[in-house]
C-alpha cells in the first residue's frame, strides 16, 4: 500500500501569514489601548483559531467574554482588510506541490484559520494547483485537533486514513494526524521548534518542502512501517 493522498496545515506550513495575522492582531490591541506584542510571540497564539489567537494576546487582567468576542469581531475586520499584504507562499512550496501533482496524490488544505480566509489564502496564493478539499475552520464542527475535518476529508476523497499523509508545523497538527490514523509529518519552516514537534507525536521531520517525496517515495505501508 502506498501514500493516496496528502492534507496540508495552511498557517505556516504552505504560507508564512505570521506578519499579516501579527499586526491586524497588533492593532486590535492598539485601538483598545492593550499592550502589543514582537512577532516572534505570535507563533505561539497562532495555531488554534482566531478566537485562541485573541484569548492569548489579550492582558490577562482585562480576559472576559465580552472582550474576547468584541475583539475577535475588530480582529476578523482588520485581517479582512490587510490578510495579503505580507503573507506568501515558503520558498519551495510551489516545487514540492508540482511534484506531488506529477506523483497523481491527491491534495487537500485543513485549517483552523476562519473558513473564509483559509479558502481566500489557497485561492489566491497557491493558485496553480487542484486541492481537492479546503476547509478552515467551522463553527459546527470541531477545531483541530480534534480529527472531524481531518476524518471529513478522508471520506470526502474517498482515502483511507492510513493511506494519507498529514503535513503541519505545530504541535495541533501532529495530534489531529494521530487521532484521525493519518501520517504526522512535521515541518521546521513554519512556527514551532522540532522538539515540540516530536514530542507531539511526528513520524517524520522534514526541514525543506522538497523532502516530502522521500515520505511518498520510501513509504510503502503507510503509517505501519517501523522506520518512521
Ligand atoms: O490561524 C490559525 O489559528 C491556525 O491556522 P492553521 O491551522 O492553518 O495553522
Amino acid at each position: 500500500m502506498s501514500f493516496k493522498a496528502i492534507i496540508f496545515d495552511l498557517d505556516g506550513t504552505l504560507i508564512d501569514s505570521l506578519e499579516d495575522l501579527c499586526n491586524a492582531a497588533n492593532r486590535v490591541l492598539k485601538k483598545n489601548n492593550f499592550p502589543t506584542h514582537e512577532m516572534e510571540e505570535y507563533r505561539y497564539f497562532v495555531g488554534e483559531g482566531v478566537a485562541a489567537l485573541i484569548t492569548r494576546a489579550l492582558p490577562d487582567e482585562i480576559k472576559n467574554e465580552d472582550i474576547i468576542n468584541s475583539c475577535v469581531g475588530e480582529f476578523r475586520e482588520e485581517y479582512r482588510k490587510n490578510w495579503n499584504i505580507k503573507t506568501k507562499p515558503y520558498e519551495g512550496i510551489a516545487e514540492m506541490l508540482d511534484l506531488i501533482t506529477l506523483r497523481g496524490l491527491k491534495m487537500a488544505v485543513l485549517s483552523n484559520k476562519p473558513d473564509y480566509f483559509t479558502k481566500k489564502c489557497v485561492a489566491a496564493f497557491l493558485p496553480n494547483w487542484k486541492f481537492d478539499r479546503i476547509i478552515g475552520q467551522r463553527d459546527d464542527v470541531p477545531k483541530k485537533p480534534d480529527p472531524a475535518g481531518a476524518k471529513e476529508i478522508a471520506e470526502y476523497l474517498a482515502v483511507s486514513p492510513s493511506e494519507i499523509i498529514y503535513v503541519g508545523d505545530t504541535p495541533i497538527d501532529m495530534e489531529t494526524a494521530i487521532a484521525a490514523g493519518m501520517l504526522p509529518v512535521g515541518v521546521l519552516w513554519g512556527f514551532r521548534p522540532e522538539d515540540e514537534l516530536k514530542r507531539s507525536g511526528a513520524h517524520r521531520i522534514i526541514q525543506k518542502p522538497e523532502e516530502i517525496i522521500e515520505v511518498i517515495d520510501h513509504s510503502t505501508d503507510g503509517i505501519s512501517k517501523t522506520d518512521f
